[in-house]
């Protein structure tokens, strides 16, 4: 009998993405460690409400980046985590937990890649961008994460209308709404499969199985 599946969710803001994946009852797959390096975030909330272990690491508790790297991945280590999902996570994953876990890290992010991408493309920030351009369309991404921001193969988008009405508040909603069936739908089949499929590949060319 195959060992349930073990996620890590990482995360910065308000955590609405890591409860959506905590809460998904088709996701047959459970969270093994919640990390943070806010310590003012709503994913540490979405810990304690699921008596998930969790850890904070941040800038503050470790200044040294190198360091601070490697106490993640002794965290993902000691957790036996199989696939790390960030959350809303708003810093770069590190060289060493990159190298322990190449092609077993995704990404969630709220628009399509590679559109509205890269560094300084967070949050609110791309949604101002998307209406700035007066774009048609924008959506949500699941990615590989590698080791530059956003560049990483991609898994799974949808695409999500732009309204003439639309402000940041009522396209980050419909885009955030979006963002998080599509990333529980592609959790609910790697925790089924444990394929990790680029999107535009035909199947039988996966990274890995895990
Ligand atoms: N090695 C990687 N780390 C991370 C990736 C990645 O693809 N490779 N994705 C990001 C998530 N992300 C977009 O989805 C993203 C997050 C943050 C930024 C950014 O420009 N951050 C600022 C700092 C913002 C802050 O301190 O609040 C910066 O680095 O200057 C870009 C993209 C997660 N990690
Ligand atoms: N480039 C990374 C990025 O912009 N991530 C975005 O931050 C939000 C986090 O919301 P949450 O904290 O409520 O889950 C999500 O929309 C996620 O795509």
């Amino acid at each position: 009998m195959p060992s349930i599946k073990r996620l890590a969710l990482i995360g910065s803001g308000s955590g609405t993405t890591a409860d959506a994946v905590a809460t998904a009852t088709a996701i047959e797959a459970e969270v093994a460690i919640i990390i943070g390096n806010n310590s003012k975030s709503g994913i540490f909330d979405v810990a304690a409400r699921h008596g998930i272990q969790n850890v904070h690491l941040s800038g503050v508790t470790h200044p040294d980046p190198v360091l601070r790297d490697s106490s993640m991945l002794d965290a993902l280590s000691e957790a036996q985590v199989d696939l790390i999902v960030l959350a809303g996570y708003m810093k770069k994953i590190g060289p060493r937990v990159l190298r322990a876990y190449e092609h077993r890290i995704v990404n969630t992010h709220p628009a399509l890649l590679p559109a509205y991408g890269s560094t300084g493309m967070y949050g609110d920030r791309v949604h101002e961008a998307v209406l700035h351009d007066r774009a048609p369309t924008t959506g949500a991404t699941v990615h590989l994460v590698t080791e530059e921001y956003d560049a990483g193969p991609v898994l799974a988008q949808v695409p999500v209308h732009v309204l003439a009405s639309d402000d940041v508040s009522s396209l980050r909603g419909r885009v955030q709404l979006a963002e998080k069936k599509l990333l529980v739908d592609w959790l609910s089949d790697w925790a089924t499969t444990g394929k990790i499929l680029p999107a535009a590949r035909a199947p039988g060319h996966q990274l890995n199985e895990t």
